[in-house]
């Protein structure tokens, strides 16, 4: 099969992608697999270091209120649609696959004027605007919660899960806390992170909770984003040499890390929710206050009513509640037990398989 992915601007856009190309080449050794982002979005790292061929086009998102930027943004979807449109008829892939993030805009446009088959996936539950704005132009459209379903054409809307979670699902954990992050194997863990690029309020409490992080009896791993780091290296520079404490600007092995470790405290994206539920880890959520629809509150929410989670709102986090929170969950060993079978049922272990059966439905 011949395929164009395209997606970004964060990892949860990127991730979903990749991991759906890992299983078409599992399946497909001869696939022949282009990937089309922008040269500034985090796609422009992590894509190109997967040695997945990678093509760039240049693109801006609207502004969600009428503005003078937009007509610019205007003009740039037209010229990144025929930039597109050369791409996809140099490349002629059977199908173009998104992911989201505005650069899916004029690729999956492009492809649909082209008449190539097309399909977007849509990681939350409650869509972001570029897919919303391709609903009605590609053939299929693929949902990671049931919840995001009524924004879409019902016909054409198909329930698959996100592909991170079989890329996940399976994993075990292994020894990388001691190798690369100077902890123990088998002491309970946690990893606290901000979604793919930080966050300031949980890197804030962070900061405050590293004292008493130090006094207990459970590890910390905590992914600042690379802002923060830079911010405040000092303060994350005196903890280095802590027994129980690892400090990163960013975690490039997530995947083994969350395999190896306990419980997980981070912000509700989606791409995230896929990979801790694969896993089966009882996660503490703490949603974004400045996304689109307070949609990772809606993620959360799914979690939190199936006892899988618990969640704070980003406004009631501080280092003591942020420690609370993690210390009475390693504390109840029977809620431990019963939030991590939650989190695995609500896991799509096979969701690549069923993106793939999709994408097969509309190549024959
Ligand atoms: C602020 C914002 O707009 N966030 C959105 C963005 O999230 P964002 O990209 O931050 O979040 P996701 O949780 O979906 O994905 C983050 C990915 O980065 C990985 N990771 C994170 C930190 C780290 O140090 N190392 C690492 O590998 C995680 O394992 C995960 O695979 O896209 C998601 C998917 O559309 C949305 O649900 C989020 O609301």
């Amino acid at each position: 099969m011949r395929i164009i992915l395209t997606g970004g601007g964060t990892g949860g856009h990127i991730y979903p992608a990749l991991a759906f190309i890992k299983y078409i080449q599992s399946v497909e050794a001869d696939s022949e697999i282009l990937y089309v982002g922008t040269a500034r979005g985090l796609e422009s790292k992590i894509v190109p270091a997967a040695k997945i061929a990678f093509k760039t086009i240049d693109v801006q998102g609207f502004k969600r209120s009428l503005s003078l930027s937009n007509l610019k943004t205007i003009t740039k979807f037209l010229s990144a649609t025929q930039a597109a449109k050369k791409i996809i008829k140099a490349f002629k892939p059977d199908v173009v696959v998104g992911t989201g993030g505005y650069v899916a805009g004029p690729v999956l446009y492009a492809a649909e004027k082209l008449n190539v088959p097309t399909l977007i996936h849509e990681q939350n539950s409650v869509p972001g605007i570029t897919n919303k704005f391709l609903s009605s132009r590609v053939t299929k459209i693929a949902v990671a919660f049931e919840a995001a379903k009524p924004y879409f054409p019902k016909e054409k809307t198909i329930f698959t899960g996100n592909p991170r979670a079989q890329e996940v699902a399976n994993l075990k954990a292994t020894s990388i806390l001691e190798t690369e992050y100077h902890l123990k194997k088998d002491k309970k863990t946690v990893v606290i992170f901000g979604g793919s690029r930080g966050a300031m309020t949980i890197n804030e409490a962070v900061k405050t909770a590293l004292p008493l992080f130090e006094k207990e009896d459970y590890q910390v791993i905590y992914a600042s984003g690379q802002i923060y780091y830079d911010e405040d290296h000092a303060i994350f520079e005196a903890y280095q040499a802590s027994e129980n404490i690892a400090i990163r600007p960013y975690i490039s092995n997530m995947l083994e890390v969350f395999a190896s470790s306990d419980l997980v405290l981070c912000r509700a994206g989606a791409t995230t929710i896929a990979e801790v539920t694969a896993l089966g880890l009882p996660t503490i959520f703490v949603p974004s206050p400045n996304v689109t629809a307070d949609h990772q509150t809606k993620n959360a929410q799914a979690l939190v009513d199936i006892n899988a989670a618990q969640m704070i709102a980003d406004r009631d986090l501080t280092g003591e509640v942020m420690v609370e929170a993690i210390s009475s969950i390693f504390a109840d060993e029977a809620r431990y037990k019963e939030m991590s079978q939650n989190s695995r049922l609500a896991g799509v272990p096979d969701a690549s398989e069923r993106l793939y059966q999709l994408v097969k439905e509309i190549t024959t």
